[in-house]
């Protein structure tokens, strides 16, 4: 089977698309194919309209930027299937497309990035460079006295501002880990400090809904149900709170012996106010945590703290 897999031309969408596509590559020697004449995967790059207006997410009106142009793509026949970075992929599907698999994720968490410094180490009123108001809000909630600065860019750049105008940036640790600059991450910050962004670390494998049977089976193998019951929790609430990976919205969900537990916060722009639920079950019950987290959170004013009300 001669596979074409669609991805953005950035580093992180190259990393990531050529370390799933080896592993697609390996997963269909381990089962042996049909045709016994193994896998190739070649990646195909496809422009996005995320990487033209290369802009911080404040001010981004509409989510979804980086995956529409791949989504394209995929429909139109130029590729076979598409490897997102889940928190980049608006909640509500998409027509004609299905998520075919959600591989186990990398490092949720988020990274300080500086000369060495660690948070409680950098000086008043350090300079810290993120675009995300997620990490903005958090961030001031640890350290009130930080200058928040917004940071436009890929992962290269953003790091490139440490040392120079910015004593700090935060970034995933799973992107900088996908681009072997996990040496770059001075300090991962802890899930309940700085909760990640729904989906984080995550992978997404998008094929169309007519997808032949042997492609749909391969990737199949490459789910991970525990990874996917986490998301699935994360994503819920982000639904129901109408937000997208602009808002200050963070959620986090571990899974452990059987059981999932997701930790949803919404908090003001100025990390003063903070809203928290903490909702656990089984991982069947995965989606109801999330609309339930969700729920409770907009009874509790949710939309004023997001600025909406
Ligand atoms: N919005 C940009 C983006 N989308 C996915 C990642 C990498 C981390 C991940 O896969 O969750 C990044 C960079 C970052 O947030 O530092």
């Amino acid at each position: 089977m001669d596979l074409r897999l669609g991805t953005r031309g950035s580093a992180l969408a190259t990393a990531q698309s050529g370390q799933f596509a080896d592993a697609v590559v390996a997963a269909a020697a381990a089962r042996g194919t049909s045709a016994g004449g193994g896998v190739a995967v070649e990646l195909v790059t496809i422009t996005t309209k995320g990487d033209i207006d290369r802009g911080s997410l404040i001010g981004l009106s509409q989510t979804g930027v980086f995956v529409t142009a791949l989504r394209e793509a995929l429909l139109a026949g130029e590729c076979d299937f598409i490897v997102h970075s889940l928190k980049d992929v608006p909640t509500q599907p998409y027509e004609g497309l299905e998520i075919v698999t959600i591989p186990r994720r990398e490092d949720p968490r988020d990274a300080l990035c500086t000369d060495g410094r660690t948070l409680a180490e950098l000086p008043e009123g350090a300079r810290v460079g993120t675009g995300s108001p997620r990490r903005a809000s958090q961030l001031k909630a640890m350290r009130p006295d930080l200058e928040v600065l917004p940071l436009r860019g890929n992962v290269d750049t953003r790091l490139a501002h440490v040392g120079d105008d910015l004593d700090a940036v935060v970034l995933a640790a799973a992107g900088l880990n996908r681009l072997g600059r996990s040496a770059d991450a001075t300090e991962p910050l802890a899930v309940t400090a700085m909760v990640p962004a729904p989906g984080q670390g995550a992978l997404a494998i998008e094929i169309r809904e007519d997808a032949p049977d042997e492609l749909r089976a391969l990737l199949a193998t490459l789910d991970d149900p525990a990874t996917r019951a986490a998301v699935t929790a994360e994503r819920e609430a982000l639904r129901v709170l109408d937000a997208g990976c602009a808002a200050p919205v963070a959620a986090h969900a571990v899974v452990s012996r059987g059981r999932l537990t997701l930790h949803t916060r919404v908090i003001n722009e100025d990390g003063t106010l903070a809203l928290n639920e903490r909702n656990s079950g089984v991982l069947a019950e995965a989606s109801s945590i999330g609309r339930s987290s969700g729920f409770s959170l907009l009874g509790r004013g949710a939309e004023r703290l997001m600025g909406r009300a």
